[in-house]
């Protein structure tokens, strides 16, 4: 969306254009219902529920597998865009961090082709540096959701913890930079004070969870019959964090319980995972072993029936930023035993919808445990609230709305803290900057090419050569820019050489349209003027029109060599050329100004060719003046 688009635009209706950036997780594992982490899924049904609510919704995702097209329509007004940062292969995340500067440059570009955002909102801390670079660029409000915290990772795991050492200092600079952070529980935002967020700019948006797909049983039943062991699951990733060790403990003191864990390696392998074996050493130890199952992975429909089938499911984490078990749980109508931690402490209503505990307390989990198993009424009680609340508060609905809420509080924010938004040129200044400069770095690798252009130039021109240059619009003038380098002077003196600019002889030019046709304009201008060793400099942006291609035909059907300046490759011109520089930039005038870069650079190297092979002053007589005075030099 424009500038101007969004000067005109309320702050308070219609629809939004919205960047969401994701650089590790995308959305489309989500959907496409592979393994996927829970920011997948996250940013895949907020998507979704954005584009359903009628905003044009772009997500951002890195490119980690080359045959991946750029961009995948992925639900309603939903666009997934693969951006090339780093190598086309799955990375671990903890080895992202150093692509982001390149995933924004290539997001800032896609922006300006294809639309600046309204705002763009980012997921986890990596995915937030690029989004407040490309964010400042483009003078849009940045919205940053963490997901996880650096800071309570490192906590709990010290040593263990192998996130880049710099994530720290910069999450507590995404929490200045960004307009609004949106954590997803209180726990956060005591967390986020301490990293020094104005408790302003926080707002909470919870995770959602689909209650459709988390349901209770249809068919219910008379409850558990009498001897029947009480049920207990647990769901998730294999890792000490976790606490399941907790619960298997426990068990020793419910000797009516049964345990299932869920998650973890493949069942083939899990035999071989360190906490599936440490769970199972303890179950021994504790005399519990006969009461445990460890299933290992589970699809999603699987862990919602194993879930559903509970009496009780417990989740005892040391530590859990969010946790979506316990909303999973609760949408399908069992209670929860959970640990009053982080994302708990909101999902869980203690004594309404289950019953919270320390972590790492053993008594009192089983003493939680022993209150749901011998008083099934209130645990069935505890299922219908617990399904109830996530209705009413965890449905991705709400998190859409309250996410859009969040969205156009940032827009008026940055409006009041951005009153005199410099103008258009300014913006663009800063852009191009780095436009041009991404274009003249990647062209590093062909100056071996100028280099050999140069210095055939000066034995082509000092042997009474001659060089023609042709070009359109743009590549006109500087094709005529190239030849007056050279009939007159560029940086020092030396006689004149033999150039001709055919784009520039209007006579010619619109006898041979009018007569022959536009394709035939430097053609036939080619045959008259051109000879066999003579070098064609041919420009074009598109490498696509049809005059430049005919001029570079008739050219090599004389034995001319041909030169190509030329936008992005391959191209035709590129193909038919002797030899080609195609430059990689984002737009026209990009590739225009890269081309007259490469021009003087010619010149230059010419010129230095030529001075070595021709020392001394011009013998043919002439005075030229200086840029400066009017002095007569003599020859
Ligand atoms: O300068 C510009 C755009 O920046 C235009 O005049 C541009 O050169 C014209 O559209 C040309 O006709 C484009 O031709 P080409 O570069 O694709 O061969
Ligand atoms: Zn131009």
């Amino acid at each position: 969306m424009s500038a101007d688009r969004r000067d005109s635009k309320p702050m308070d209706t219609g629809p939004l254009d919205i960047a969401l950036v994701s650089e590790h997780a995308s959305p489309l594992a989500a959907l496409g219902g592979v393994d996927a982490g829970g920011q997948n899924v996250f940013v895949a049904a907020l998507a979704a529920q954005l584009g359903r609510r009628g905003h044009r919704i772009r997500v951002y995702t890195r490119l980690d597998d080359a045959a991946l097209p750029e961009q995948v329509e992925a639900a309603p007004g939903v666009t997934v865009v693969h951006v090339p940062a780093g190598p086309a292969e799955q990375l671990p995340k903890d080895e992202l961090a150093p692509y982001m500067d390149e995933f924004a440059r290539w997001m800032s570009a896609q922006w300006r082709r294809e639309g600046v955002p309204d705002l763009v909102h980012a997921h986890f801390w990596m995915s937030g540096m690029a989004a407040t670079a490309a964010a400042e660029a483009a003078r849009i409000p940045a919205v940053q959701t963490f997901h996880a915290l650096g800071s309570v990772k490192r906590r709990h795991q010290g040593l263990a913890d192998t996130s880049p050492s710099g994530r720290l200092g910069i999450e507590a600079r995404l929490v200045e930079q960004n307009e609004l952070v949106l954590a997803t529980c209180r726990d956060e935002v005591d967390e986020l004070m301490g990293l020094g967020a104005d408790p302003d700019r926080v707002r909470i948006v919870p995770c959602g969870v689909d209650a459709g797909a988390f349901a209770p049983p249809v068919d219910a039943g008379p409850g558990r019959a009498a001897g029947e062991p009480v049920h207990l699951v647990a769901l998730g990733r294999m890792v000490e964090r976790k606490g399941v060790d907790v619960v298997v403990r426990a068990l020793a003191q419910v000797p009516e319980a049964h345990l299932t864990v869920a998650g973890g390696p493949d069942r083939a392998v899990l035999g071989e995972d360190p906490e599936a074996r440490r769970l199972l050493a303890l179950a021994e130890e504790y005399g519990v072993a006969n009461r445990l199952t460890l299933t290992g992975r589970v699809g999603r429909d699987e862990a919602a029936g194993l879930l559903a089938s509970a009496d009780i499911v417990t989740c005892t984490p040391w530590y859990e930023p969010f946790g979506i078990v316990p909303l999973e749980a609760m949408a399908c109508g069992r209670p929860v035993v959970g640990s009053a931690v982080g994302g708990l402490l909101d999902s869980i209503d203690d004594g309404t919808t289950g019953l919270l505990v320390p972590p790492r307390d053993v008594d009192a989990t089983a003493t939680a445990i022993r209150r749901l198993t011998e008083d099934p009424e209130l645990a069935a009680c505890m299922g219908r609230a617990g399904r109830e609340r996530v209705q009413r508060l965890f449905s991705w609905e709400r998190v859409a709305e309250l996410t859009e809420e969040a969205y156009r509080e940032a827009q008026s924010g940055y409006a009041q803290s951005h009153p005199s938004r410099p103008g258009a040129t300014r913006r663009l200044l800063a852009e191009h900057r780095e436009d041009l400069d991404q274009a003249l770095t990647a062209l590093e690798d062909d100056a071996d090419v100028l280099d050999r252009w140069g210095r055939r130039l000066s034995e082509l021109l000092g042997g009474g050569g001659r060089v023609l240059a042709a070009g359109n619009g743009g590549s006109a003038a500087e094709a005529q820019h190239f030849t007056a380098e050279l009939v007159g002077r560029f940086q020092g003196e030396r006689r004149p050489l033999a150039a001709v600019c055919l784009s520039a002889e209007t006579s010619s030019l619109t006898a041979i349209v009018n007569d022959y046709g536009a394709d035939e304009v430097f053609a036939r201008q080619v045959q008259a003027h051109g000879r066999a060793g003579d070098v064609l400099v041919l420009l074009s942006t598109s490498g696509t029109s049809p005059n430049v291609l005919e001029a570079a035909r008739r050219a090599r059907q004389i034995g001319m060599r041909v030169w190509a300046l030329t936008g992005p490759g391959p191209n035709p011109l590129a193909e038919l050329a002797d030899e080609a520089v195609c430059v990689p930039g984002p737009s026209t005038s990009v590739v225009q100004e890269a081309h007259l870069v490469l021009l003087h650079a010619l010149c230059a190297v010419m010129d230095e060719g030529f001075n070595r092979c021709q020392p001394g002053p011009d013998t043919v007589p002439g005075t030229h003046r200086t840029n400066r005075t009017n002095r007569e030099d003599t020859p």
